[in-house]
């Protein structure tokens, strides 16, 4: 699993040795593989053909590395992954985290990670951008933690501090790349992610739990990325797309109420319980697809290249 060699050996025979030094990483979230379609020169290689990397199984996920350039004028040199891992698929963390680990071989330095998550804030309306700036992992605290194992790559720390773990220059540069696309000021907002192993969405309680604990959206993945990321010493930028509410504003509507309600004939307004699907989320991740893309391109022009 850890022979990163074959793995970059297997690359270097597929890729032009112009594009295997990207500066930048990204990891495409649920319904958000298109963001890399505008790249010039670029080169796809499927997960298939590379030594370590796992497939992803779910749908709206490719399952391929592009490099190319990425943005106006010359490109910066990007790398992606159309797809990501999930531990709920069954890939073992070190599986999920491997691509990012290679991605820091390459000599990334800057990473940014984009998911599709569910929205615990109730003041955020579907299709609102979240900046990441903090994140809430229950599997971390209880054990599963991508960091854990004998410390292979003595270079790297062993007690990683995660209290500055979301750059605060690539997280200021998305309000600068907003402002520069006139993107109106409530498209995007800032919060903290709730990591959960999924693959079951939230229970209405689950949910207000997780508000309660401080965080604004939650979802599946990301979390895993960001602490190899973080591990490897790059700066990460996590863009959260709100794809559906779990914490309802209007909150539970008790059935005894409402049948006493419509034996006196009162009722007006009965309780619905509303679900979530993942199609519900690929459809918004293609809804606001390009909302995304152009932002991620105009990051991608700001962030210095030696930062
Ligand atoms: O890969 P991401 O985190 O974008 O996908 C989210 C979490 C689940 O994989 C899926 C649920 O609909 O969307
Ligand atoms: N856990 C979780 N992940 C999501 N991904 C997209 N929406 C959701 C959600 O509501 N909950």
């Amino acid at each position: 699993m850890s022979d990163y060699s074959a793995t970059l050996d297997t690359l270097k025979g597929l890729v032009p040795e112009e594009l295997l030094n990207p500066r930048v990483g990204i990891i495409c979230g649920s319904g958000l593989s298109g963001l890399p379609a505008s790249l010039k020169q670029s080169v796809l290689v499927s997960y298939d053909q590379l030594p370590g990397f796992v497939q992803s199984t779910v749908p709206g996920h490719k399952s391929s590395l592009a490099f190319g350039l990425m943005g106006s004028g010359a490109g910066v040199p990007v790398v992606a992954m159309l797809g990501r891992f999930h531990p709920y698929e069954g890939h073992k963390l070190s599986s999920v985290v491997y691509p990012v680990r290679v991605m820091a071989k390459l000599g990334v330095k800057d990473i940014i990670i984009t998911n599709a998550a569910g929205a615990l804030n109730p003041e955020l309306v579907v299709g609102t951008i979240v900046v990441v700036h903090d994140h809430i992992a229950l599997p971390n605290l209880t054990g599963m933690n991508p960091l854990l194992g004998p410390q292979t790559d003595l270079s790297l720390p062993r007690f990683l501090p995660l209290s500055n773990t979301y750059s605060r220059l690539l997280r200021k540069l998305v309000f600068q790349a907003a402002h520069d696309l006139s993107i109106e000021r409530d498209a995007l907002a800032e919060g903290t992610y709730a990591w959960v192993s999924g693959p079951t969405y939230e229970t209405p309680a689950e949910g207000r739990f997780l508000r309660a604990a401080g965080a604004d959206v939650v979802g599946m993945s990301t979390v895993p990325e960001v602490l190899a990321a973080r591990e490897e010493g790059m700066n990460v930028l996590v863009l959260s797309l709100v794809t559906n509410a779990v914490v309802i504003p209007s909150g539970y509507k008790s059935v005894r109420d409402e049948f006493e309600a419509e034996i006196a004939g009162t009722l007006t307004n009965p309780g619905v319980d509303d679900v979530v699907s993942h199609e519900e989320v690929l459809s918004l991740g293609r809804l606001k697809g390009d909302l995304m893309k152009s932002l991620v391109e105009k990051v991608l022009e700001f962030i210095p290249s030696d930062a």
